[in-house]
């Protein structure tokens, strides 16, 4: 049985997407014999249909079949994958990995707020990040291609924030990536990207705290788009 690496898949099926990255099936739906698979893989002909069945059912592959085989494409999860191997090598190789983010000024949920200002949190920010957030996290949304950069994060080493409980709950941790915001009106650092383990955003959301109430420093409002610059 393969090593897992997460959501079913192992190294080898992480292989075979890769294979089939260099072939082309991440811009287009891509012709693939089974028996060619299998022979640059090292692995039988099953074997190759078997990894691009769990693959698929991954999500991380869409097949087609045709009269004379088959055509698969990698999905969004099965790129963000990919992406967070590289992120990976990057980490390794790369002493000062940086990743550019765009987005959109939104308005969340109105529980930031309440989050940054626990005490278990607060302290932690206040030690770790050297500043007191404002009370609250700037939600930006983000382009889809910088949904996709987003994985790129991962080569970036982030400040922890542990997670906690008190006599009703428990508080999971949060990781912030050092950031500069660049608006229209400028550019503010310190920031971080926080992310939460837990929370309700999908991916696309990004949330940022700073000391300081963005929306009034870079005269930000709904709509408004801008620049994350994260790095170490
Ligand atoms: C520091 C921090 C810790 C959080 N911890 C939790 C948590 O333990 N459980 C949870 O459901 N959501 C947690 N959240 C996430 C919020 O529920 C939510 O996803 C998001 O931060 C709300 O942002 P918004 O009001 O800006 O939309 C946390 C958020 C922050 C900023
Ligand atoms: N450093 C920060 C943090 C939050 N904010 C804003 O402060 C308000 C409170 O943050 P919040 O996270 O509780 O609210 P929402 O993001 O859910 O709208 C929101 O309008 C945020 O956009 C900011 O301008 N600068
Ligand atoms: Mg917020």
């Amino acid at each position: 049985m393969a090593e897992s690496t997460g959501q079913g898949v192992g190294r080898d099926e992480l292989a075979t997407l890769k294979l089939l990255a260099l072939d082309g099936a991440l811009d287009e739906p891509t012709k693939v014999s089974c028996a060619d698979l299998g022979d640059r893989l090292d692995a039988s002909n099953q074997t190759a249909s078997r990894r691009l069945q769990r693959l698929e059912d991954a999500g991380f592959l869409s097949r087609d079949m045709v009269s004379d085989g088959q055509e698969v494409e990698l999905t969004g999860d099965g790129e963000r994958r990919l992406q967070s191997e590289y992120a990976d090598y990057r980490r390794i190789f790369e002493a000062d990995a940086s990743v550019d983010l765009t987005g959109v000024v939104t308005s969340g949920m109105g529980e930031g707020r309440h989050y940054i200002t626990l005490p278990g949190y607060m302290e932690q920010f206040i030690e770790r990040l050297g500043y007191e957030p404002f009370a609250g996290t700037l939600n930006l949304e983000l382009t889809a291609e910088s949904v996709r950069k987003r994985a790129r994060m991962s080569a970036i080493e982030p400040v922890t924030i542990e997670g906690w409980e008190d006599d009703e709950r428990t508080y999971g941790p949060a990781y912030c990536y050092p950031a500069s915001i660049e608006g229209s009106d400028g550019e503010y650092e310190p920031a971080h990207v926080i992310a939460p383990e837990r929370t309700h955003h999908g991916e696309e959301q990004l949330e940022v705290i700073a000391p300081e109430k963005l929306r009034e420093v870079l005269e930000l409002a709904d709509g408004d788009e801008v620049i994350v610059h994260v790095s170490e």
